[in-house]
C-alpha cells in the first residue's frame, strides 16, 4: 500500500487544546494536567484512507505570544492546517480569524485549512455558536468540526476529514483498478 506524507500544523490561542486534540489522536490519551507547549512539539499517526495509508506528520505548535513568531517554521510546506479554538472562549475564535488570514498572506498555496471548536464537552458555557463557526469556515472554504480531545469526540473525524482532501482522484483510482485487472 502506498504511504503518503501529509505535514499538519496545529495553530490556535494557547489553552484551546491543540496538544490534547493530538494526544487524542495519536496516543488516544487525554491528560487533565498538561503543560503548555513550548515551541512545538512533533508526532505522527498512520491512518488508512481508501487505497492507501496517510502518514500524518504533525506539528503543535505553542499558542503563547511570545512563540508567534516560530509559527511560519512549521506552516510553511503543511499540506494542512488544524487552527483551533475554544467554544466557551469568543477571543480564541478572534485569534482563529487572525491565524486564518497570517495563512492566507504567508502561508502555503492551497493548504487545506481545518478549524476545530474544541471542548464541545462544555457547551452549556459556549461562547461561540455553531452557526457562526460553519459560517465563517464556508466564507473562507475550511473544513469545521466541534471536536471535544477530553470526551473523544470527532477527533479522528477530524483528521479523517483531512485526509479525504487527499486522496487520489477518482480518474487514478480507476486507473490502476483498470491495470490490476489486466
Ligand atoms: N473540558 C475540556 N478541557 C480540555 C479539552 N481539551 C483540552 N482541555 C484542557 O485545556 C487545557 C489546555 O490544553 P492544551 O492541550 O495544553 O492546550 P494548547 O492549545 O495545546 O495550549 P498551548 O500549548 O499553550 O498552546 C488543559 O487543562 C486541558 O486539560 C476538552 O476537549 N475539554
Amino acid at each position: 500500500m502506498a504511504i503518503r506524507e501529509l505535514k499538519v500544523c496545529l495553530l490556535g490561542d494557547t489553552g484551546v487544546g491543540k496538544s490534547s486534540i493530538v494526544c487524542r489522536f495519536v496516543q488516544d490519551h487525554f491528560d487533565h494536567n498538561i503543560s503548555p507547549t513550548i515551541g512545538a512539539s512533533f508526532m505522527t499517526k498512520t491512518v488508512p484512507c481508501g487505497n492507501e495509508l496517510h502518514k500524518f506528520l504533525i506539528w503543535d505548535t505553542a499558542g503563547q505570544e511570545r512563540f508567534h513568531s516560530l509559527a511560519p517554521m512549521y506552516y510553511r510546506g503543511s499540506a494542512a492546517a488544524v487552527i483551533v479554538y475554544d467554544i466557551t472562549k469568543q477571543d480564541s475564535f478572534h485569534t482563529l480569524k487572525k491565524w486564518v488570514k497570517e495563512l492566507k498572506e504567508h502561508g502555503p498555496e492551497n493548504i487545506v485549512m481545518a478549524i476545530a471548536g474544541n471542548k464541545c464537552d462544555l457547551s452549556d458555557i459556549r461562547e461561540v455558536s455553531i452557526k457562526d463557526a460553519k459560517e465563517y469556515a464556508e466564507s473562507i472554504g475550511a473544513i469545521v468540526v466541534e471536536t471535544s480531545a477530553k470526551n473523544a469526540i470527532n477527533v479522528e473525524e477530524l483528521f479523517q476529514g483531512i485526509s479525504k482532501y487527499f486522496l487520489p482522484s477518482l480518474y487514478y483510482l480507476y486507473l490502476e483498478l483498470f491495470f490490476k485487472l489486466q
